[in-house]
């Protein structure tokens, strides 16, 4: 189907499709990344980064005014990269497709962002990447409100010169309590063209299940004028490379919160999942991922499950150690 088919001329095709929807009954939607039959499986993920980070090594982000670090990789270093994906937002609610418009978090969404913070606040974060959608950033910052490092996360703003003179901060020691959050558009959720701000359930009445899970979960197939995971995939995992593994390369640990389809499209990368296997992956709002980045390779350790369950926290020992500084910090 032409992504500029316009929903229209759908409807005259679609109107006679009432194909069964047997790829319902294999989804598996569970409170973190799940993949059919891999649901419960961490394990190695073969990376990218052998044949990416090295050409596209970048320096670390840093806050305005930071003195330049270096951008050699720590060899022994392993990094933490969160992602999450933004809590409930006000279209969700409604079930209306959102794509890339602008809607903010719910009431329940702002909980599930403090919930996650709770999930999170053992874990880690140097740097923060979100989309430039307000229900991702809101998420990201509600999130870090929660940490127990209580570093200030502060949004970099490098969109004109003036905006990044004017943002300067002047005192080393704050900038040290200071973690930049670095917002992207790459990272939006995928553009939905012309389902946005339509009823989901009324657009699958429509035009049927079939041809709506299609558009919604299929790799290859993009909604009338509107991104497919594919080609949400070329900016998103673009995006991943370029800027967030030399990051984690670095040493440095990273959050990203994004949404569904933009993060889909990253999980399908790091795990390596086919076109067919992406299907099925959903992700829950507000629900945080973790994997570790080591020696050049995404090890999936699952979600967090709360701050006082050893958990992920067992998993490796830099872990383990940063969370008991953080409890020696804190008592
Ligand atoms: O509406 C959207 O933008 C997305 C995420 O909420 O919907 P879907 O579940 O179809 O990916």
């Amino acid at each position: 189907m032409a992504a500029s088919t316009s929903l229209h001329a759908l409807s005259s095709i679609k109107l006679w499709s009432t194909g069964s929807f047997g790829l319902e009954k294999r989804t598996c939607h569970v409170n973190c990344v799940s993949v059919g039959r891999r649901c419960t499986n961490a394990r190695n993920l073969g990376i990218v980064c052998a044949s990416n980070s090295q050409s596209s090594v970048v320096e670390p982000v840093q806050l305005p005014g930071s003195p330049k670090s270096s951008t050699t990789p720590k060899k022994s270093s392993e990094s933490a990269l969160i992602l999450i994906r933004h809590g409930e937002s006000l279209w969700n609610e409604k079930n209306l497709f959102t794509g890339c418009v602008d809607v903010p978090l719910t009431p329940k969404g702002v909980e599930e962002a403090i919930e996650a913070g709770k999930r999170i606040c053992n874990i880690p974060v140097d740097v923060i990447y979100t989309s430039s959608l307000i229900r991702a950033q809101m998420t990201a910052m509600l999130a870090m409100m929660q940490h127990r490092r209580k570093k200030v996360p502060i949004i970099v703003h490098n969109e004109s010169e003036r905006a990044h003179k004017w943002s300067q901060i002047y005192s080393e020691e704050t900038k040290k309590q200071s973690i930049p959050v670095i917002t992207a558009w790459q990272l939006n959720e995928r553009m939905y063209g012309e389902l946005q701000g339509l009823n989901k359930q009324e657009t699958a009445d429509r035009f049927g299940k079939e041809q709506v899970h299609e558009w919604r979960r299929s790799y290859d197939i993009p909604p009338p004028d509107g991104e497919s995971l594919e080609m949400c995939a070329e900016r998103a995992v673009a995006y991943f490379k370029d800027h967030i593994i030399p990051q984690l390369v670095a040493g440095k640990h990273v959050m990203i919160a994004a949404h569904g389809n933009s993060l889909r499209s990253i999980i399908m990368h790091l795990d390596k999942l086919t076109s067919q296997e992406v299907i099925s992956l959903e992700l829950s709002t507000g629900i945080p991922m973790l994997y570790i980045f080591k020696e050049g390779k995404f090890i999936r350790r699952g979600s967090p499950a709360g701050p006082s369950e050893a958990g992920v926290y067992a998993y490796t020992k830099n872990l383990a150690q940063y969370r008991q500084k953080l409890d020696g910090m804190i008592q």
